[in-house]
């Protein structure tokens, strides 16, 4: 298959990439960095998540934050809401899309979210109906679709499985994700393949943690097969609090290089988003992580 000729890129740094932060990130830093990434390019853009403050206390100035954005117009600002609670209070900031996130795997299910698989679509079914009532789209995150931080390899069939349980409730587009980014170009391949099953290429997106390095090239495998929509996340900003070790997506600056470098177009103005992500790492107080935004940062300063 001819690789396609133009890339939507979600960036999840402001939810992905700072949910696990352990110091405490003023709601002025988020929306600032959320203003940036626009300005930057980014069409689609992961703001916060409605969860728990108890489980995920970095979250829960949600509501300040999506309050405080200035909205670019032709942007979807997307939010994750694990149930009905959650959606009832994301209602109020008028997301553009929500995300349910179930995993492929009964522990991690159990880890993040506190319930089985099963009951986990459940709560999902009612989120999706009510989302689709108040005409917000919807997108289902499927993690550890390869690997499992508790229970290891996770044969694609149960993404299959994941992905069947989603398109079932109406769910319309679905990231196939390496939560703890052990997965390697066939196996990524091999996740997308089982999500083929019940999603189009159109409706897949690729969500690569780059903790064992193989996050780009994940996601070449991914658009060799013909996938267009990746998350990433600025910076490399990340990790999950219920996958120990994991680190954060790959960089949304790698990926634009990439593609750009592959004549690939992303509407993204890769210098616009290296400021973007040195603003967030000099707030967060270190180094970016994207090996493109250090290389470009050390040929500005000459
Ligand atoms: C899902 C729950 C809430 C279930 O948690 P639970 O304890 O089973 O929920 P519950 O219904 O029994 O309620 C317990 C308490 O939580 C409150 N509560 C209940 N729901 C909400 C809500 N929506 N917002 C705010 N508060 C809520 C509820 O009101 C109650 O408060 P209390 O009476 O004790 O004061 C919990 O497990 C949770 O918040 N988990 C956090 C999950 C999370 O954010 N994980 C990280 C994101 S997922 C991820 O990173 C993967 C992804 C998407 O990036 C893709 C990838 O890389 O794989």
């Amino acid at each position: 298959m001819s690789l396609p000729s133009h890339v939507r890129l979600i960036d999840v740094g402001p939810r992905d990439g700072l949910q696990n932060e352990k110091q405490p990130v003023p709601a002025a830093v988020k929306i600032e960095l959320v203003h940036r990434l626009q300005a930057a390019g980014l069409k689609e853009i992961e703001v916060t998540s409605y969860v728990s403050p108890k489980w995920v206390p970095q979250m829960a100035d949600n509501h300040e934050v999506m309050q405080g954005l200035r909205r670019a117009p032709g942007v979807r600002y997307s939010v994750l809401t694990p149930n009905l609670k959650g959606f009832e209070a994301a209602l109020r900031d008028r997301p553009d899309e929500i995300v349910v996130f179930g995993a492929a795997s009964e522990a991690f299910s159990q880890k993040n979210i506190n319930c089985s698989i099963a009951e986990s679509i459940e709560r999902f079914a009612s989120v999706v109906a009510a989302a689709k009532a108040a005409g917000i789209a919807v997108r289902g995150a499927m993690s550890c679709t390869v690997g499992c931080p508790y229970e290891g390899a996770i044969a694609p069939e149960r993404v299959a499985y994941l992905a069947g349980l989603m398109k079932g409730i109406g769910v319309e587009r679905v990231d196939v994700a390496d939560t703890i980014g052990v997965g390697t170009p066939r196996q990524v391949q091999a996740a997308i393949e089982a999500t083929l099953a019940h999603y189009d290429i159109d409706h897949i997106s690729g969500h690569f943690h780059d903790t064992y390095g193989q996050a780009l090239a994940n996601t070449l495998a991914a658009l060799q097969m013909g996938v267009w929509n990746f998350q990433a996340s600025v910076a490399g900003l990340g990790g999950c609090p219920y996958a120990k070790g994991a680190t954060g997506n790959v960089a949304t600056e790698d990926v634009v290089y990439m593609l750009h470098g592959m004549g690939i177009e992303t509407g993204i103005d890769l210098d616009a988003l290296v400021d973007a992500g040195a603003y967030i790492s000099e707030q967060l107080g270190r180094p970016s992580g994207s090996r493109v935004a250090r290389a470009l940062l050390a040929k500005r300063a000459g």
